[in-house]
């Protein structure tokens, strides 16, 4: 047994979540336990600056390197926090900050930048750390993205039940697991579905002119009217006919994307609360026809979890457009919904000190399984 932080920062860019686990077993028959977690929010100023970076907005070298050491002593500092009144770990696994994520095409690999670099984490924290996760995967010719997906086949996979696993971050993914027998591993699928909270937190933050940064509940939303015609006509979007793997970001989803659909709405006189019903449609809408489109058959049964989860309105338009196929969160089987992420990071920096693979090629398209991440180790005193 070893005890790992896992620590990660998502696309909704709303902090740092950190998760101390206890880790137990090989490669995909493992056990965790989840001794403490909690989510340490960025600096006001911090989030603005990497949300313009996500924008795109032009930055100089000189502030790259800023914002990496600010973003790695932010993580640190979330790490040592973590541990204080706990048995200290032995490892760090840190996704960092993703500020920019280019899927592959035919003749190009897909490039990720996750910002605070590990070498740092780990002279701060004296703890061993593993970082840049997605490098490997991609030189393997993958997408970088999703990782989780092996993660969900290790702790998620049920001996009879075919599960799917929804992460409603500020992007979605999906990890489409078989029942735990035969050749399961390979009929696993994982894939990016789309838009998660980002363009939701987006517009509540323009509509709300800065006073919200989320639709609590999805209070909000629940309060208007789905205009159908609109989603059908997002629903049109080539994202969401490209068959997997693929994988997105703020990049497709994101200001500018949710602009467009700002000007979209404008002949169909929305109220906010219409246009955030219909946008929250969206995210439901895309995930179900992702489903509909590209997996072998449906699941017999759909676990939650991220933020997303907390938004009851969304919530409830997945039960209904799923129809029978029961929609539940991941708490519900033992794994918390909110830290499954930060858990994950902290599961691969583990398979990485044990020299086990990280990725799924049938979720990252990558040629093949390989170990994830790079391992910093903090100098001897
Ligand atoms: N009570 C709530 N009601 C509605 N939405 C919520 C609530 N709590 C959190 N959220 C949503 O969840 C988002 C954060 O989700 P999460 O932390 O899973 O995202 P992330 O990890 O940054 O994203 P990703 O999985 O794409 O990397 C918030 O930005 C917000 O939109
Ligand atoms: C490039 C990047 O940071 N991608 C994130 C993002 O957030 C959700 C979705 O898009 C997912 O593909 C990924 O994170 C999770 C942890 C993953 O790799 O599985």
């Amino acid at each position: 047994m070893i005890r790992v932080i896992g620590l990660m920062s998502g696309t909704s860019v709303d902090g740092i979540d950190a998760a101390l686990v206890e880790i137990y077993g090989q490669d995909l028959d493992i056990q965790i336990e989840l001794i403490a977690a909690k989510t340490y929010p960025y600096p006001d100023e911090l989030r603005e600056k990497i949300l313009s970076v996500c924008a795109n907005e032009a930055i100089s070298m000189q502030e790259l390197a800023q914002l990496d050491d600010a973003i790695a002593f932010a993580f640190a500092s979330s790490a040592l926090n973590i541990q204080a009144s706990h048995e200290p770990a032995t490892l760090i696994g840190s996704h960092g900050q993703t500020v920019y994520h280019r899927p592959p095409t035919l003749n190009t690999l897909a490039y990720s930048l996750q910002l605070g670099r590990g070498a740092l984490i780990a002279q701060l924290t004296n703890l061993t750390t593993i970082s840049n996760f997605r490098a490997a995967d991609i030189a393997a010719g993958g997408q970088g993205a999703p990782l989780v997906p092996r993660i969900d086949a290790a702790l998620l996979s049920h001996p009879e039940e075919s599960r799917c696993i929804q992460n409603i971050g500020g992007i979605g993914n999906v990890t489409y697991l078989p029942a735990r027998r035969d050749n399961w591993l390979e009929k696993i699928r994982g894939w990016d579905t789309g838009p998660g909270n980002s363009l939701l937190d987006l517009a509540v933050h323009q509509l709300s002119n800065g006073a919200k940064t989320y639709d609590e509940n999805g209070d909000w939303a629940a309060s208007g009217n789905i205009c159908q015609t609109l989603v059908k006509q997002w629903l049109q979007h080539q994202y969401f006919h490209t068959p997997p793997p693929k994988s997105t970001g703020r990049e497709l989803f994101g200001v500018d994307y949710l602009q467009q659909c700002f000007q979209d709405a404008e002949k169909h006189q929305l109220t906010p609360a219409d246009f955030l019903a219909t946008l929250t449609e969206l995210t439901a809408a895309s995930i179900v026809e992702n489903y509909r489109l590209f997996l072998p058959q449906m699941p017999q049964r759909v676990l939650l979890c991220g933020g997303g989860t907390r938004n009851l309105y969304l919530k409830r338009r997945l039960q209904i457009l799923l129809d029978k196929v029961p929609v539940t969160t991941t708490d519900e089987v033992g794994l918390n919904a909110d830290f499954k992420e930060a858990i994950a990071f902290a599961v691969l920096a583990y398979w990485r000190q044990m020299g086990n693979p990280g990725n799924l090629p049938s979720a990252t398209g990558a040629s093949q399984e390989v170990q994830l991440g790079e391992i910093h180790q903090p100098s001897a005193e």
